[in-house]
């Protein structure tokens, strides 16, 4: 028997001081099941005058939920932990019920973390979870990004979420708890043939595959990862940006691997549309191609030219057009205009009135210039900031290179 198996507190704890050695205050999400369970126990033992505090998230999905987390509560209270219930109040979201669920748990944790000024959550995700995820993923046909484990990561609230059980086999932490007299709820989901990961999960336990190196290997895809994300984001230094456009220098860009290359368009391309997902992996592999091959493409309402040493990024005139007229305040999800008049409205410029405000003289495109908001009264053009400066319209782009260079890294 190894150390660890002996004792997989002790390696839970060298997690902890890796990844959490300098947080005053952490939260611990517990469903009840064994993993957090075993996880709520060793941070206890471990947080040494830290601020701990236990939350579980209750669905409602199944009749016992109220109850189960009524029993971690009294567990949590005897370790002398805060403890709270947050209730998930479904609205009528269409689709996957696990995978809406499962948002839900993550909003509903992280506000919990921002009120009770947690810098960090900590999740029960252990080795087997990681191996189940790893083979899943690779199912689906999931790039380097599914793939890699992830033992922290932040969310868009400043929330650092911490997975110290990666290194700990599920079988392990139930023994560990066993051997302590600590009980532990098992969610009868685990037991449903329906869900892919249970699935997987019988077929490694059949095959007797070895989880401990599933998981290693999707630690060691997750440090080429992040080896990648650096690369990309030096990559992205060379961008040029100006006026809600981007232009990349075409040598380090062709230079680069194609990971790279992927990396630097789709980021690019949300950069300049403001989407909250990458475009769909077939349309970004066409864009590829027409770059390298040096024609112009669009994807997902960017324009993208190839032109001499540099390509070109920008939002498509067409897309532009089809976004909804704004009073004033944000329009196509690229703009932040104030300085409207009662009865006028932000809209593109489009082609049509594009002879009147000599937008050559601008610097732009002529798609580019023709995807510009401008200030209309009814479909009477008063002004095109972009073009030439208008007071008293006062136009700012909502993305700014910090925020490219954020993209860049999450993708
Ligand atoms: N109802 C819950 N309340 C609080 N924490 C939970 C709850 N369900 C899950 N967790 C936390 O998330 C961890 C992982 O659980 P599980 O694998 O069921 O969640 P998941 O979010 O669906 O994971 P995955 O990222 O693998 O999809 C648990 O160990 C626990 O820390």
């Amino acid at each position: 028997m190894t150390l660890a198996a002996a004792d997989p507190a002790f390696r839970i704890h060298a997690a902890l001081d890796r990844l959490a050695a300098d947080m005053p205050a952490l939260g611990v999400a517990v469903s009840g099941g064994g993993d957090s369970m075993a996880l709520m126990h060793m941070v206890a033992d471990w947080a040494r005058g830290r601020r701990i505090m236990v939350a579980t998230v209750d669905h409602g999905l199944r009749p016992e939920s109220a109850d189960e987390a009524r029993q971690v509560g009294r567990a949590a209270r005897a370790l002398g932990l805060p403890y709270a219930t947050l209730l998930w109040q479904r609205g009528t979201e269409a689709g996957n019920l696990m995978a809406s669920a499962r948002d839900a748990r993550l909003r509903l944790l992280s506000g919990w973390a921002q009120r009770n000024g947690l810098s960090a959550v900590l999740l029960g995700h252990t080795a087997d979870d990681q191996a189940e995820t790893l083979l899943m993923r690779l199912g689906r046909g999931s790039g380097i990004d599914g793939l890699a484990s992830m033992a922290e990561w932040r969310d868009a609230f400043g929330i650092r979420w911490l997975r110290p059980m990666l290194g700990a086999g599920r079988q392990d932490l139930r023994d560990w708890l066993a051997a302590r007299g600590i009980g532990w709820t098992d969610d009868p989901s685990n037991e449903n043939e329906d869900f892919d990961r249970i699935r997987i999960r019988k077929a490694i336990a059949a095959t007797g595959l070895d989880v401990a190196a599933l998981a290693r290997a999707a630690g060691h895809i997750g440090e080429a990862r992040d080896a990648l994300s650096h690369y990309a984001a030096h990559a992205a230094r060379d961008a040029v940006i100006r006026n809600g456009s981007l232009t990349l220098p075409r040598r380090p860009y062709q230079d680069a691997p194609a990971e790279i290359r992927r990396r630097l368009i789709v980021a690019a391309c949300r950069w300049i549309t403001g989407a909250d997902y990458p475009p769909r992996r077939n349309t970004v592999l066409h864009a590829l191609n027409a770059i390298a091959t040096g024609h112009r493409v669009t994807l997902d309402g960017a324009l993208i030219e190839p032109a001499g040493d540099r390509i070109r990024l920008f939002r498509e005139a067409a897309a532009a057009l089809r976004a909804p007229g704004s009073p004033g305040g944000t329009w196509d999800n690229r703009w932040k205009i104030s300085g409207l008049k009662p009865g006028q409205h932000v809209a593109a410029l489009g082609m049509g009135e594009m002879a009147r405000v000599k937008w050559r003289l601008s610097g732009l495109g002529r798609d580019e210039a023709a995807a510009s908001p401008a200030v209309w009264e009814g479909d009477r053009l008063v002004a095109a900031p972009l073009i030439r400066a208008a007071a008293p319209y006062d136009l700012r782009p909502l993305r700014g290179a910090a925020d490219f260079h954020r993209l860049v890294m999450a993708h």
